[in-house]
């Protein structure tokens, strides 16, 4: 006989939330986890400690995330993080938080969805064999962010990439224009952002070389492709101390 391990007790912050709905779903689908607590918007974070939760999941939003994150480290419970709008400052304050609380972790991911964790790898990977790479990401007109966080993490990934090869600056004659006609500019990649009704998350990173253009593109139709890669984290992120950013480094990329 084997043992039988105890289901890891899960909180789920955001819960009445396009995400964190299905995220509640997909943890009460899962025969090794237990939801043991959701909350939403004037939910009593303490709650989540108090309920004996091991890891929580917060997809809330941009203003109340880090904070929901500082306060789930002090009471020394693991966090995976889909809320987007994390600046390298913010990340910066949760490391230093962690250096003082050793065995917790917290994953913040700007996307789940094994493809687009796979897109943003191809792309980064690509970025040293081509002269011009501009991102563009297409998402429901109720996202309150723009650019995404997967468009930001690749452009940011791209620009890493192209920096390492020795590449400089990209041709772009432009000299007038509209604001904003060229996009947001992350590390010098230009990043476009659509917003339109019918869509769900979608990300092309195009990337041009004289007579020749890759596209990468991948697509979100549904929620649930987020999910597979929710519970990994929810799986791993007690096994992985510190803060980790990107889906990533857990998939042996
Ligand atoms: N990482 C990923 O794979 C991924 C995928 C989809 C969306 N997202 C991100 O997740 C976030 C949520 O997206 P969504 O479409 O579910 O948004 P949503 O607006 O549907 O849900 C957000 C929920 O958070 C709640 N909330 C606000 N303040 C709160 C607080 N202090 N405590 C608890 N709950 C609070 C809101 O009431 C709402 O129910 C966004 O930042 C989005 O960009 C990430
Ligand atoms: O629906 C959203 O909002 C999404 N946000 C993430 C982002 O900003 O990258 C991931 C895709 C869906």
């Amino acid at each position: 006989m084997h043992p039988v391990s105890e289901p890891i007790r899960v909180a789920v912050l955001g819960a009445a939330g396009r995400m964190g709905a299905t995220v509640v779903r997909a943890v009460e689908g899962a025969p090794d986890l237990e939801l043991v607590a959701a909350l939403d918007a004037g939910g009593d974070l303490t709650a989540v400690a108090a309920a004996g939760a091991q890891v929580a999941v917060d997809f809330t939003v941009p203003a109340v995330t880090e904070g929901n994150v500082h306060a789930l480290v002090d009471a020394g419970v693991h966090v995976v993080v889909g809320t987007t709008g994390w600046d390298e400052a913010a990340l910066d304050r949760v490391r230093d938080h962690l250096a003082d609380r050793p065995g917790v972790g917290v994953l913040v991911a700007p996307n789940f969805a094994l493809g687009a964790v796979l897109a943003m790898a191809f792309a980064a990977r690509a970025a040293r064999w081509f002269e011009s790479a501009e991102v563009v990401e297409l998402h429901h007109p109720d996202k309150v962010d723009a650019p995404s966080g997967t468009a930001r993490h690749t452009a940011a990934a791209v620009a890493a990439a192209r920096a390492a090869a020795g590449l400089g600056p990209m041709p772009d004659a432009t000299t007038q224009s509209l604001d904003g006609a060229r996009g947001a500019d992350v590390d010098g990649v230009r990043v476009h952002a659509v917003r339109l009704r019918g869509l769900v998350a979608h990300e092309e990173i195009l990337l041009g070389n004289p007579g020749e253009q890759l596209t990468i593109r991948h697509d979100s139709f549904d929620r649930v492709s987020f999910m597979p890669g929710v519970l990994l984290g929810v799986r791993e992120v007690g096994r992985h101390p510190g803060l980790t950013v990107g889906l990533e480094h857990l998939l042996d990329l």
